[in-house]
């Protein structure tokens, strides 16, 4: 593979992920020096979630390629998505339960309710065959699954998650209206281990290698496709999705806001744009914002490329655990801080919904409490010319 010097940017000393164990305090410890366990590290489990989601992320490309080359296709036929958003839950899914054999829990965003109406049989047939191409396309698997086979690993993503145990939490298709526009969209998959998200992976098809801005976002000359995975105390990494070389990110490092680079959904439904701007303007931000779609915005944060993301959605949404999980942990490991616009840490073990105050701030740990005073601001400003 070619290595462009954006690339080598992100290079530091230590490129090789060394294998870990890692301390961890039982949960109902009232000290943890009394109780301080010795936990497994989670190395397999990151390294089949990275193998099924890079696999996920193939079977989106081909379904997202197709749909870009048909002339043919109608704006608002949903039927590519639909295809490529069942197919990745049920090859994850069945990856996982194929390599985790025993309990398995899997918090997913779609079920086969729809599929298992009166005339979806042919549907069904499209995803099963592209679930089947895609498990035997580099000689893993030799295995044929039935459309009911498929049916039952999309329905093994129904858990609620919660505080006890282990779950697995997937968005197979993060950032849908990405996937149609041809724009950004991401494969979500995270491990919860007792209610604390302990790793996670984000393959984002369509990122760029090197650094994004406004600018040069959709630069022909870009090389796509990333792939970042975390693991609780070891750090973030990215390599390409078609290559093994990996390098360690971290957050941006920049203190004055004014020189900070802010990244917000490209959906305005999704986000309030008017309150981020206001919010930018009290920081004295000088570039215009950077809308990208699904939490390719996470994984763009994580090596640097911006040093905040907003996300304030309109009254009355309530933010899914796959919406986050994967993103917070790559931001976090990375040296970033994930908090609601009250400054409160997220809770994943509350089930499917995260309970927030407003919205969701992402930023390092120098801008945070600057970012918390002018989102407090804005919010105060918003609300009293209501
Ligand atoms: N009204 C709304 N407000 C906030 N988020 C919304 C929303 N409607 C949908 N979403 C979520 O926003 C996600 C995409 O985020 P982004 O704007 O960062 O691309 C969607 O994920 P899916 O595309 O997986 O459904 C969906 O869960
Ligand atoms: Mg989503
Ligand atoms: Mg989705
Ligand atoms: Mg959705």
């Amino acid at each position: 593979m070619h290595i462009s010097l954006n690339w080598l940017r992100f290079v530091t000393p230590s490129t090789k992920k060394p294998p870990r164990f890692h301390l961890s305090c039982l949960p109902s410890s009232s000290s943890c020096f009394s109780s301080v366990v010795f936990a497994m590290s989670y190395d397999k489990e990151i390294a089949a979630a990275k193998k099924a989601a890079s696999l996920a992320a193939r079977l989106c490309q081909k379904v997202q390629k197709a749909l870009l080359q048909s002339d043919v296709q109608s704006k608002n036929d949903r039927t590519p998505v639909t295809v490529a958003d069942y197919g990745s839950q049920a090859l994850v899914s069945f990856m996982l339960q194929h390599e985790f054999p025993g309990e398995f829990s899997l918090v997913a965003e779609e079920d086969s309710k729809d599929l298992r109406k009166d005339g979806a049989q042919e549907i069904v047939e499209r995803i099963t065959k592209l679930v089947n191409d895609s498990l035997t396309i580099d000689g893993s698997y030799s295995v044929t699954l039935s459309t009911e086979d498929v049916l039952k690993a999309i329905d093994s993503g129904k858990s609620e998650g919660g505080s006890q145990g282990r779950h697995w939490v997937l968005d197979p298709i993060d950032g849908t209206k990405g996937f149609l526009r041809g724009d950004q969209y991401a494969i979500a998959l995270a491990l919860l281990d007792r209610g604390k998200v302990v790793l996670g992976v984000l393959a984002c098809p369509n990122l760029p290698l090197a650094y994004i801005s406004d600018a040069n976002q959709h630069s022909p000359n870009n090389e796509v496709g990333c792939l970042f995975f975390a693991e609780v105390g070891g750090g973030t990494y990215m390599q390409p999705l078609d290559s093994s070389s990996t390098v360690k990110v971290q957050v941006s490092a920049v203190e004055n806001p004014e020189e900070a680079s802010l990244f917000e959904s490209y959906e305005a439904a999704h986000s309030m744009h008017d309150l981020s701007s206001l919010i930018a303007q009290k920081l004295g931000v000088k570039a215009p914002p950077v809308r990208i779609d699904s939490q390719a915005k996470y994984g763009a944060l994580s090596r640097g490329d911006g040093a905040i993301y907003l996300r304030l959605p309109h009254k009355g949404y309530r933010e899914k655990i796959w919406d986050h999980a994967a993103g917070y942990i790559v931001v976090t490991e990375a040296g970033g801080v994930v908090t609601d616009a009250a400054g409160n840490p997220l809770d994943f073990s509350r089930g499917k919904y995260l309970d927030l105050d407003t919205g969701i701030i992402v930023t390092n740990q120098k801008l945070m409490p600057l970012l918390l005073k002018a989102v407090r601001e804005s919010l105060e400003e918003k609300a009293s010319s209501l």
